[in-house]
């Protein structure tokens, strides 16, 4: 798996407010970063920088390999049924056997029972790990995690941590925002708030 990012310097700015800025950080293959801050610091809105879904202010960003983002929306369709919403994801990355793929997911974050349960009957974790799982069938190697623990019981949180661990053995590359503490080894830490702009 190719996965890399690297940060220099970045600012961030939203609705004409310099959120933060000075942002460094480099992971190479297997490499874990958790950002930390208070609300409103600007992680998620440094996940999106991150993807592409908006510009640094300043600093420069390089992303190697395929990105996912587990924002808040899981983009999965309420009206399929779980491993059908999961299917068309996994169809349109392109990747051999994508139902193989699929079935590997959703074992992953223990919802293999419910495949066949439309998603908006999902309860709010079981959401959660859905949109986990799209992010695992996807196979991207940069994985941006937006809060991923929310909503999730101890057992969910282990199974998170156990897919975190795994993408990082294949090589792959994590950035999590979270405000809970999360068991990911020898990951770097990223406190947002200390990048917030001194006031002059
Ligand atoms: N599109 C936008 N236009 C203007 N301001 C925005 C926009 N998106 C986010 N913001 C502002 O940027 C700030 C940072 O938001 P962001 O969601 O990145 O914070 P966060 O650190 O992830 O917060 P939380 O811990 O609550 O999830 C907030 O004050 C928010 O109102």
């Amino acid at each position: 798996m190719i996965a890399s990012l690297a940060l220099s310097d970045v600012a961030c700015r939203r609705g004409g407010r310099l959120l933060f800025a000075g942002v460094s950080l480099s992971l190479g293959a297997g490499g874990a970063a958790l950002i930390s801050g208070p609300n409103g610091c600007g992680k998620s809105s440094l996940l999106r920088l991150v993807a592409g879904f908006a510009r640094s202010f300043a600093g420069t960003i390089s992303v190697t390999g395929r990105v996912a983002l587990l924002g808040e929306a899981s983009a999965l369709d309420g009206d399929r049924r779980l491993a059908s919403a999961l299917l068309f994801w996994a169809r349109l990355d392109g990747l051999p056997d994508p139902p193989a793929r699929v079935a590997d997911a959703l074992a992953a974050v223990a919802l293999d029972t419910l495949g066949d349960v439309p998603v908006r009957l999902l309860s709010t974790g079981q959401r959660r790990r859905a949109a986990l799982a799209r992010v695992i069938a996807g196979g991207a190697g940069l994985w941006l995690l937006d809060e991923p623990a929310t909503g999730l019981d101890v057992a969910s949180i282990a199974l998170l941590e156990q897919a975190i661990a795994r993408h990082r053995a294949a090589g792959g590359v994590v950035l999590v925002a979270t405000h809970q503490p999360l068991d990911v080894s020898g990951a770097l830490t990223l406190d947002l708030f200390a990048h917030q702009p001194v006031a002059a």
